[in-house]
């Protein structure tokens, strides 16, 4: 056997605090694509959090993908908006008053005109959205407002993709409809992915083999 070793693509070891609530928190994985899984408030939302930037770790370090995103010993505290991440939510949260075009193009603010970026149609593609762009959000289903919303997350050039229980407002056959693409987009977009979901069926079928159990 050598002793070489892949390395981590997740490394984060992290003291988090909020209000009374305290959490340390060790990951250290070499795959791709990772599931957090754990009971209500257990915190899985506040890792993602410190992952993006929005909330500051007591100690440690969060590194993904190469990029240390935080050193508490080493002074690093990368702003969120530098940080180039996607994150999608429960709720897709797209803004009502532009059509879903706008709401995908809106992505690239921010983005260099320069940087390589993902094209429109590639995006529209990848998660069977092209029937949509010329409609409002408004009258969208929730599992259409989900592929938007990851489209948006991925036209913003991520480095990092963070999916916050993406189904869970989605009930049973929605949910079906919507794995494929969710199954799409971690083949074939090849980003460092968390995946936090409160369903197992849902994990075994995303990231199988680095389920985190926090708590
Ligand atoms: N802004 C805040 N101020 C104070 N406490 C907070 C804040 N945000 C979250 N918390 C607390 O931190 C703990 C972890 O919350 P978090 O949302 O990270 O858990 P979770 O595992 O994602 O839960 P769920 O599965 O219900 O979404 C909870 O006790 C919550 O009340």
């Amino acid at each position: 056997m050598s002793g070489d070793r892949a390395a981590p693509v997740f490394s984060i070891d992290i003291a988090l605090r909020r209000g009374s609530f305290e959490r340390a928190v060790h990951i250290e994985s070499s795959a791709r694509v990772i599931a957090l899984v754990g009971e209500s408030g257990a915190g899985k939302t506040s890792i993602l959090q410190a992952i993006a930037g929005l909330v500051r770790p007591q100690r440690g370090h969060i590194e993904i993908g190469g990029q240390r995103l935080f050193d508490a010993a080493r002074g690093i505290d990368v702003p969120a908006h530098r940080r180039r991440i996607g994150y999608v939510f429960q709720d897709a949260r797209l803004f009502p008053h532009l059509d879903v075009r706008r709401n995908l193009l809106y992505g690239y603010r921010g983005i260099a005109r320069e940087q390589p970026r993902f094209a429109l149609p590639a995006i529209v593609d990848l998660l069977g959205i092209g029937a949509l762009l010329d409609r409002r959000t408004a009258g969208l289903s929730g599992g259409e407002l989900q592929r938007v919303a990851l489209g948006r997350a991925l036209m913003s050039q991520p480095r990092i993709l963070l999916l916050d229980e993406p189904l869970s407002m989605l009930d049973m056959n929605r949910r079906e409809d919507l794995l494929p693409y969710l199954q799409r987009v971690r083949d074939e977009i090849a980003l460092p992915m968390i995946y936090v979901s409160h369903y197992p069926d849902e994990v075994r079928r995303i990231a199988a083999y680095d389920v985190h159990a926090i708590g």
